[in-house]
């Protein structure tokens, strides 16, 4: 049961190859009961993903090994993934050419269990792994996300520089989705009670996102009103959440409150999304450099809005995951 631990300024992510857990008999419940002989592996791994309380265990940063989310693949197939989102994924297989043959297709999961359908930090982590281990060849290839095709091209091996395409941004409520008739979502108020409301646009890079320009942003303020913008009854899937203060044409900084994850350091989805609304404000130029806690990230939109994210990966360690660690499967 490998594991392998990656970060992309200091979102970490772990890699998780279903080939290195051979389907298991065994139930979660039989963990829990202790041994049956030393069989304390988790349950039904290999043929299925991890379920959410694996996944919420392995991301625990003290009863696990601690990370921003899980990375599992490659698998062969997005079998019963829920049918919008896996609608999406096909629409996109169809409309988008496959350089270099097959793509090959991740499952994201958030540290809360939830399953997030596309990570522009995951993806850059998610290509080094399989170039390292030879997965992959050559420095272009094609990704699947339950969120879409992503085209990646390895840039510099020596630094792990990676450019992302991570397909379009859309600003259409049915799209990312808001509850509400179909518009833009451009410049609408959040009301969040105590007379604190903010001025928000949303969009969806595949995965949804909401964006609040400020004149000052603040760890505390995402600490403090991301949670409640997370929840908010206007996002029937939840919603990422990105503070954006604008420097100038060429940057922007943002402090990111990630669905199903908390405050990160870093999001290359949240960076995509909020250079987009930036743009389309007309706040900046199509070439933007993201700052955030843990780094930067370069962000170019087209035209046509499709966006492509250049940054890098760190690698952090690799081993062998303890069947003791699923004993406490049930505190998390
Ligand atoms: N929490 C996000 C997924 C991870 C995004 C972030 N880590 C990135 O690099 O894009 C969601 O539920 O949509």
């Amino acid at each position: 049961m490998k594991f392998y631990k990656y970060h992309a300024l200091g979102n970490d992510y772990l890699v998780l190859n279903p080939a290195d857990f051979p389907a298991q008999a065994t139930s979660a419940c039989k963990l829990l009961d202790g041994p049956a002989g030393n069989d304390r592996t988790p349950s039904k791994w290999g043929s299925a993903p991890p379920s959410e309380a694996e996944v919420r265990l392995l991301c625990h940063r003290h009863y696990g090994l601690g990370s921003d989310g899980i990375l599992w693949g490659p698998v062969e197939t997005l079998d019963n993934v829920a049918d919008a989102v896996g609608d999406r994924a096909k629409q996109d297989n169809a409309a988008q050419p496959r350089p270099n043959g097959r793509p090959r297709m991740l499952r994201i999961y958030n540290p809360d269990g939830s399953e997030a359908e596309k990570s522009g930090n995951g993806l850059r982590i998610f290509a080094r792994y399989l170039a390292e281990h030879g997965l992959v060849q050559g420095d272009t290839f094609t990704l699947q996300t339950v969120g879409g095709l992503a085209r990646v091209e390895i840039i510099d091996r020596a630094a792990w520089r990676l450019c992302i395409g991570m397909g379009r941004a859309t600003f259409a409520s049915a799209e990312i989705p808001v509850a509400g008739p179909s518009r833009d979502v451009l410049g609408e108020s959040l009301d969040l009670g105590r007379d604190r409301h903010f001025s928000f646009c949303a969009a969806s890079v595949g995965n949804p996102h909401c964006v609040v320009p400020l004149p000052e942003i603040s760890e505390e303020l995402a600490r403090r009103y991301g949670p409640e913008i997370e929840t908010h009854p206007l996002f029937p899937n939840r919603i990422n959440v990105q503070f954006m203060q604008v420097i100038d044409r060429a940057n922007i900084r943002i402090e990111i409150w990630e669905r199903g994850a908390g405050y990160t350091l870093a999001s290359g989805t949240s960076s995509s999304a909020a250079a987009a609304v930036a743009h389309r404000l007309g706040l900046v130029d199509s070439q933007v450099t993201v700052h955030m806690p843990g780094g930067t990230l370069e962000i170019n939109i087209a035209p046509d809005w499709e966006i492509t994210l250049t940054g890098t990966v760190t690698k952090v360690s690799e081993g062998q995951l303890s069947p003791d660690l699923f004993s406490f499967l049930d505190r998390v």
